[in-house]
């Protein structure tokens, strides 16, 4: 059985950097051609997928790129068996039977969403081998699904007219994932999601953890800028963000240098993540936390 999702459009913050993306990618969309949000990790690309399928207005379908992925859970496979017996006795003299056992095909995830006109988000695509993702070009671009010839039904599938598909990735340079086929990224539109700027972290902050303004600001400024100071690219500062934002509010942890516990929760979260390992970097997060107040 595959899951259909309905966005929920209450939990996307709307601000002049998201609706500036949103306009582009949907424009893409409404032409009927399939996207691809690429950009390092906690950008809001997920988020901003499934935004965007919620504004396409039909049912989403979600899969998530794994090396492990096969492609039959792209496309569906052969599980179990129907059998029909016919018996048939209506002259005495003469029995006949008729036994049909055949194998029961069941739709994956794209199948369904390309028969049936939903919108597919397949989150990290590029996580998943690129051979896996090969039935993607020619769904993407002659409007086809081919299946295995055994699948005991049509070879073939079309794609109904509204199926969409939103593709996210992390740049290749990330652990565990696959450069991505030249063929399938020229049949996508890729817009390069980048670092939201300081007024859309700070709108997430407030209203998604309750921080108030000041201390969202002064919790984004010293991710920033610790960030900046050990270099680091990969990661975006929105998830620590959240992380340590939702921490201080429901433990009452004031966003400033001088409380323990706040430089504590600071060193937890920001060492790991952004720190490269040098002595330099837990010093260099001690002097940015002296200069909160
Ligand atoms: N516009 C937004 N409104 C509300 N929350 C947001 C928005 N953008 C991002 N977030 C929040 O920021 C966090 C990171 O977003 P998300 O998981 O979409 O990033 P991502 O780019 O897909 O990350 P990854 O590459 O690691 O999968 C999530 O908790 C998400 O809810």
């Amino acid at each position: 059985m595959t899951t259909v999702l309905h966005a929920n459009p209450r939990q996307f913050i709307s601000t002049d950097f998201t609706k500036q993306i949103v306009r582009r990618a949907l424009r893409y969309l409404q032409s009927g051609f399939a996207i691809h949000l690429r950009g390092p990790a906690g950008t809001g690309k997920t988020t901003l997928a499934m935004h965007l399928a919620g504004l396409v207005g039909r049912p989403m379908v979600l899969i998530y790129g794994d090396e492990d992925l096969r492609s039959s859970q792209l496309v569906g496979s052969n599980s179990g068996y129907s059998r029909k017996k016919v018996v048939d006795n209506y002259i005495h003299s003469v029995l006949k039977v008729e036994d049909d056992l055949r194998q029961s095909w069941t739709d994956s995830r794209l199948t369904l969403a390309a028969k049936e006109g939903f919108t597919l988000i397949y989150d990290e695509f590029n996580r998943s081998r690129p051979e896996v993702n090969n039935v993607l070009l020619s769904a993407l671009e002659e409007k086809l699904i081919v299946l295995p010839p055994d699948s005991s039904q049509t070879e073939y599938v079309r794609v109904h007219p509204l199926f969409r598909a939103i593709f996210t990735s992390n740049p290749d340079e990330y652990a565990g994932v696959h450069p991505t086929q030249d063929a399938l990224l020229d049949r996508m539109i890729t817009i390069n999601i980048g670092e939201a700027d300081v007024e859309t972290e700070k709108q997430i902050l407030v209203n998604r953890v309750g921080l108030d303004r000041t201390q969202a600001l002064k919790l984004i400024n010293l991710i920033r800028g610790y960030r900046r100071q050990v270099e680091c690219s990969k990661a975006s500062s929105l998830r620590a963000c959240l992380l340590i934002g939702k921490i201080c509010h429901e433990h009452e942890i004031p966003v400033s240098g001088k409380h323990e516990d706040f430089r504590d929760l600071c060193f937890d979260v920001l060492i790991s993540r952004y720190g490269n390992g040098e002595p330099e970097s837990e010093l260099g997060l001690a002097k940015l936390l002296d200069q909160i107040p």
